[in-house]
């Protein structure tokens, strides 16, 4: 599998030949219909199970401790779709984040700027870290997991904020002659987008990109599923954003959290990988196709998270009911 995280500082090293073949790997078109599945992806699916077949082992494993949520949106919280300003969610998707963030902690987590992605999920209870994290925001009337305190708020690159402005600016101008490019402003990063541009035109697409990004070495080049993404080269990422949110709810050195964070992009294995490290929680890879991954188990697509939310959010109703019942018999018992 060709590399995942391909970074360039200043455009150099890397060939763009190699680029191109990390493009192309970067969201296959080409999907094994079930139910004609490749020896590949059957051992793929032995090693990281679907979790709703595993649901039960998840929430055995999750006994006793508070089960936070992290939610990727595009490709998980909502279908990928050519054009990225029409990557609405549903209504029922965003019914059940709502469900969700009444029994659970749950921030989103988008590699978009924070704005755009509040302006999809519309839920104003949730956490945000938007720009891949780089732009953090708790919820507007503060946090009923995390009471007495004043509302969470970090950016990490704010000083980058006029360059990836200019760097956006220039983009805009140095793509426009590759048809079907588009170049996205995220705030604290910038997005070019190859979906809509003929395979034969990538070559040309990453020359431009490279050679703007030769004059910025504080920027670094990454992609996610056909897009180009360039970010500040601090070291702050998704995995960053998890950490920073789990302490900012108080759950820094404690062994009683229970973090799910649901991805389906590139850029979600920073955060796999830190849940890995601190054997805590686990990754949920949303793909149809196997890929290498620090994810534990596996969704297909969008439709499939709201499933596995959704038994979530029955399985607590019914331990806290479960729980009212006893407390009160335990009542009745006593008088
Ligand atoms: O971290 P995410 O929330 O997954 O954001 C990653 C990128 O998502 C968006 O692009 C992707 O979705 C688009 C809409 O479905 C699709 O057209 C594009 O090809 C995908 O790469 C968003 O537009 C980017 O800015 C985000 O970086």
């Amino acid at each position: 599998m060709t590399n995942q995280n391909v970074v360039m500082s200043n455009g150099g090293g890397a060939r763009t030949d190699s680029w191109v073949d990390s493009m192309r790997a970067s969201s296959p078109t080409r999907i094994h219909p079930f139910p004609s599945i490749s020896p590949d992806q059957s051992s793929w699916m032995v090693r990281h199970p679907s979790a709703l077949d595993i649901f039960d082992e998840i929430i055995n494993a999750s006994k006793g401790k508070q089960i936070v949520m992290f939610l990727d949106y595009d490709g998980t919280l909502s279908p990928i779709v050519d054009d990225p300003d029409c990557a609405f969610m549903s209504d029922a998707m965003r019914a059940t984040v709502r469900k969700l963030a009444r029994y659970f902690p749950t921030a989103i987590v988008s590699g978009r700027c924070r704005d755009k992605v509040y302006n999809f999920v519309r839920l104003a209870e949730l956490y945000y870290a938007g720009s891949h994290g780089m732009d953090i925001k708790g919820p507007s009337k503060g946090s009923k997991y995390k009471k007495g305190t004043k509302g969470v708020f970090f950016q990490a690159a704010s000083e980058f904020l006029p360059m990836i402005d200019e760097v956006c600016k220039v983009l805009l101008e140095k793509t426009q002659s590759t048809p079907g490019a588009t170049v996205e402003n995220n705030k604290f990063c910038v997005s070019v987008h190859f979906r809509r541009v003929d395979e034969k035109k990538w070559i040309e697409l990453i020359q431009q990109v490279k050679a703007v990004m030769k004059e910025y070495p504080q920027l670094r080049l990454t992609h996610g599923r056909k897009v180009l993404e360039i970010r500040p080269t601090i070291k702050w990422d998704k995995g960053k954003a998890l950490q920073f949110l789990l302490e900012s709810l108080g759950y820094a050195n404690c062994a009683d959290v229970f973090p799910i964070y649901i991805g389906d992009d590139r850029t979600d294995e920073d955060a796999f990988k830190v849940l890995r490290e601190r054997g805590q929680g686990f990754g949920i890879l949303v793909s149809k196709v196997p890929k290498e991954t620090n994810a534990s188990y596996s969704l297909q697509e969008p439709s499939e998270v709201m499933v596995f939310l959704r038994r979530l959010v029955q399985w607590k109703k019914m331990t806290l009911r479960r729980q009212f019942r006893m407390k009160r018999q335990l009542e009745e018992f006593a008088i």
